[in-house]
């Protein structure tokens, strides 16, 4: 098949990409004239575990083609997947502008029937809205042509994308058209061989609710056992051992109930508070939902909490290496990354902070915590530790696992850690000679 995918971020670049390894003829659209021209030269702006490979090797076999001239692309396709950015507005609802922006254009520049496919994560209700302009751009060159609306929201994962996209858990059609549903069951019929995945069809308003849902659902799971973890500290309990013993009942599962310094990304903060937007905006106060994001919040300073406990108010003179910038391992995104609030909260009280991330730190410079004083970024997570007080984890990178103990006590000023993703544990920590903070567990 053609397909053009308009919006070449982490979801257009990813999927693309991985149609185009299926045999389709894919090309990736973007705004962003610089992007399109360094992924023409094969520099990947994200990082993304196997995506460069994969580009490259489509790039060459001419599967794949970057443009960022959308109407001469238009022409040739039979699916037009928007995957551009839903960020939040002001109010916390999804802001739809360069959703609507992309549908102009398509009404503005198609030429023949076409499937156009929102890929993007849009409150339900947007596919009318693409579906309304569409038309509006058609009816004003006074011209006809068929064209259906379907909702086909993406569930894949920053570091896993790949990995996501290619063996699928499932994917969801929302299509109000037969005939349309059954060229998106062809489409994706290849990723389905291994038959482990599901292909769920239904109508394009269940479809974009699913996305949400999904999102809220697992920032549940995560607030849900934060708060355990918060609890378990109080009354002399190990967060750890208890998620051992709920995850282990099937009906729970042991996914997604790792408690920590709060969950962060481009999706779940903003995917959250646009669920309680949409919710509010049809008259229901959706009392869990903003639970789940007021926990969240406070979780991402809870490991402050524990240093300012042990070091006082006033962190005047004192340095802290942070080991963990992004907001998870193996993505250089730090988009409402824990890390922003707990080295803005430790600098506010006079710290210095050595950061080292093994990929965002680039991020850190350019964007997160660009021009912010008392930072110095390492080169290694060794480097991080000379002079510094105590060692704080907030990322759980695999490099970060198991430290060379020896190493950290002789860096830093005393033997420390402060672990925002209990990655270490009691036991090992006592054994090195380590005063051990964790989260959901009283420390040593
Ligand atoms: N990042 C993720 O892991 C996931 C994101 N999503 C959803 O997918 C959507 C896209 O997210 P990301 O890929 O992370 O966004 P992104 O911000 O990485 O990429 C969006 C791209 O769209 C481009 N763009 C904006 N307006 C355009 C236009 N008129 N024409 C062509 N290109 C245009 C931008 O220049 C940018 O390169 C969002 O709704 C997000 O919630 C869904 C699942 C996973
Ligand atoms: O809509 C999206 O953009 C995507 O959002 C999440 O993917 P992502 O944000 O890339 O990352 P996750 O692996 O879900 O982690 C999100 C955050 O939760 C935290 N987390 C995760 C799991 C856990 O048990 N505990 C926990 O604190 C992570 O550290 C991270 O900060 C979903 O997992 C994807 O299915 C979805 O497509």
């Amino acid at each position: 098949m053609n397909i053009t995918v308009i919006g070449t971020g982490y979801v257009g670049l990813v999927s693309g990409t991985c149609f185009a390894e299926m045999g389709n003829k894919v090309t990736c659209i973007d705004v962003d004239a610089n992007k399109i021209e360094k992924l023409k030269e094969g520099v990947i702006p994200i990082f993304e575990p196997g995506l460069e490979a994969m580009v490259k090797r489509n790039y060459e076999n001419k599967t794949l083609r970057f443009s960022t001239n959308l109407s001469e692309h238009l022409d040739k396709c039979d699916i037009a997947f928007i995957a551009v950015g839903t960020p939040m507005g002001d109010d916390g609802s999804a802001d739809l502008k360069y959703v609507l922006q992309v549908a102009k254009e398509i009404g503005e520049n198609m030429s023949h029937p076409l499937i156009v496919v929102d890929k993007s994560t849009v409150p339900v209700g947007t596919a009318d809205k693409v579906r309304a302009t569409i038309k509006e751009a058609l009816e004003k060159r006074k011209v006809d042509i068929a064209f259906e609306v379907v909702s086909n929201p993406e569930f894949l994962k920053e570091g896993d994308a790949i990995k996501d996209f290619m063996k699928p858990d499932r994917v969801v059609i929302g299509s109000d058209d037969a005939e349309t549903t059954e060229k998106m069951r062809n489409l994706y019929a290849p990723f389905f061989r291994s038959g482990s995945a599901r292909l769920i069809t239904m109508d394009v308003r269940s479809a974009e609710m699913t996305k949400y849902v999904a999102n809220a659902m697992l920032a549940t799971k995560i607030s849900f056992m934060n708060e355990v973890a918060n609890i378990c500290e109080l009354v002399g309990a190990d967060v750890n051992d208890v998620r051992i013993g709920i995850g282990s009942d099937s009906r729970i599962g042991y996914s997604f109930i790792y408690p920590g310094s709060g969950y962060g990304g481009s999706c779940f903060p903003k995917d959250v508070k646009a669920l309680h937007r949409t919710a509010a905006e049809h008259g229901y106060d959706a009392n869990l939902v903003a639970a789940v994001e007021a926990v969240n919040d406070k979780q991402k300073l809870v490991i402050a909490k524990k240093v300012i406990k042990r070091f006082g108010e006033d962190l005047t003179g004192k340095t802290f290496a942070i080991w963990g910038l992004s907001f998870k391992p193996d993505t250089d995104d730090m988009r409402e990354a824990p890390a922003i609030y707990v080295i803005k909260e430790l600098i506010g009280r006079g710290a210095k902070i050595k950061a080292y991330d093994p990929k965002a730190m680039h991020e850190a410079k350019a964007f997160y915590l660009k021009g912010m004083d008392g930072i110095t970024y390492c080169n290694s997570k060794y480097e991080a530790l000379i002079d510094s007080e105590a060692m704080i984890l907030l990322t759980d990178w695999k490099e970060f696992r198991i430290p060379d103990f020896e190493e950290l006590k002789a860096q830093l000023k005393q033997p420390m850690v402060f672990d925002g993703r209990n990655q270490y544990n009691d036991k090992m920590m006592r054994e090195n000679g380590f005063e051990y903070f964790q989260i959901g567990k009283k420390s040593i």
